[in-house]
């Protein structure tokens, strides 16, 4: 479990990157139902069945497993479980820059442990943020529950949410490429770990981390085209990095699958597929997560991230406070979000989202 000091006022409040929506939609949480009231939609208003995006910890702290979970959809994700995301990126952030010594300009004290008792006036001290031997924050796993990924937008909570700010293709957009770039550029090593399907933004998605792991079951597709629409969460210019040019234009005007099933499709879209029978989950622990707990210094880690992201030109993304997402020399990101308003929300994106719905509501009626 993540420790109190975590949630702390002066970590909440001091210097961090605040949360998008707290960046540009000040009142999105005000305009939309709370997450008690959505949940009244849902059948039984059984807990179990509310979608949501659940953070959890493991290995004393140094493993981060973000879960995507809405049941009764293969895990399409809700505009509040893209608030949620957005909401546990920041805590990640902090959880993987952790700031362990605080100061009254008098004394120093090291507040590890949440005690600030030594003097109410402690102020933690950022720039010994990376020096901090003890943030031993070390991987982390985008991972979906009950055996799929995410079948991408919800697109009945998409229907029904007319008065959401995430319902405009602009807001969506800019939300959701701002939190996959911000988890993309985590300090730490990311791993998405796929079972059953990852389609659409749910594809997009799997983009945003820096491995990805498969169980046989998983299937990746882009189905953005199908559904009259281009990569619209940031996942077009991330996948054009990981796949090359060639291969990530079929992927996204052939929706050509990444296939669990299909090791020789693995090679540049996969970096590990789990044996018959074994969850992604597991399948990443051991392929990745345990390799990377094995070495000595978790501030090496970060280093070597920190060199692997800004050659990647990854720092090209965000401004140089990290605060705000760099469209003007970012040529690709702002190509990507271009392309994706030229589309969404047009005549023949509305007519193929409205066929899907049809379809997915066809397969549920009874014979
Ligand atoms: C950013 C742009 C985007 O993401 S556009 C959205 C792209 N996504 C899609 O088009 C995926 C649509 N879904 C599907 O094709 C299928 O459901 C897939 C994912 C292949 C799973 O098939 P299958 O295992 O047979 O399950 P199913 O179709 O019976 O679905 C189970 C229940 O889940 C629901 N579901 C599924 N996907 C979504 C979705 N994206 N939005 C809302 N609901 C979804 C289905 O309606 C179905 O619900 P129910 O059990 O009939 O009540």
């Amino acid at each position: 479990m993540i420790g109190p000091r975590l949630l702390h006022p002066k970590y909440v409040t001091i210097g961090w990157r605040k949360s998008c929506s707290q960046r540009w939609m000040p009142s999105l949480k005000a305009m939309h139902p709370t997450n008690k009231a959505f949940a009244s939609s849902y059948a039984n208003n059984d807990e179990e069945q509310i979608p949501k995006v659940t953070l959890s910890f493991r290995h004393d702290n140094s493993v981060a497993i973000l879960t995507l979970c809405n049941p009764q959809r293969r895990n399409a994700l809700t505009f509040s479980m893209m608030e949620q995301l957005d909401e546990h990126v920041t805590t990640l952030e902090r959880w993987a820059t952790l700031v362990t010594v605080a100061t009254d300009g008098m004394t120093r004290c090291d507040i590890t442990n949440g005690s600030t008792d030594a003097s109410p006036n402690l102020i933690p001290i950022e720039s010994e943020i990376d020096s901090n031997a003890e943030n031993n924050s070390r991987a982390i796993i985008l991972t979906g529950a009950h055996g799929n990924f995410c079948s991408g937008l919800d697109l009945h909570d998409h229907a029904h949410s007319k008065n959401h700010p995430l319902q405009s293709g602009s807001q969506m957009n800019l939300h959701m490429t701002q939190v996959t770039n911000r988890l993309h550029c985590l300090p730490v090593p990311s791993i998405s770990a796929i079972d059953g399907h990852a389609m659409g933004g749910g594809a997009e998605l799997s983009t945003c981390t820096d491995f990805v792991v498969l169980s046989t079951s998983a299937r990746v597709q882009f189905v953005h085209v199908r559904r009259g629409a281009s990569p619209g969460w940031g996942g077009g210019r991330r996948l054009v990095k990981r796949v090359g040019r060639a291969k990530a234009l079929k992927m996204l005007l052939m929706g050509e699958c990444v296939s669990g099933q299909d090791e020789g499709r693995l090679l540049s879209f996969a970096d590990g597929v789990g044996q018959e029978g074994e969850s992604a989950l597991d399948a990443a622990m051991r392929l990745i997560v345990r390799p990377i707990l094995e070495l000595p210094c978790s501030k090496a880690i970060r280093a070597v991230k920190s060199v692997v992201s800004a050659a990647d030109g990854d720092e090209d993304v965000f401004d140089s406070q990290g605060m705000t997402i760099l469209y003007d020399t970012n040529k690709a990101l702002a190509a990507e979000r271009g392309a994706f308003l030229s589309v969404w929300g047009g005549d023949s994106n509305l007519k193929q989202i409205r066929l899907t719905k049809e379809k997915l509501t066809e397969k549920k009626a009874p014979p």
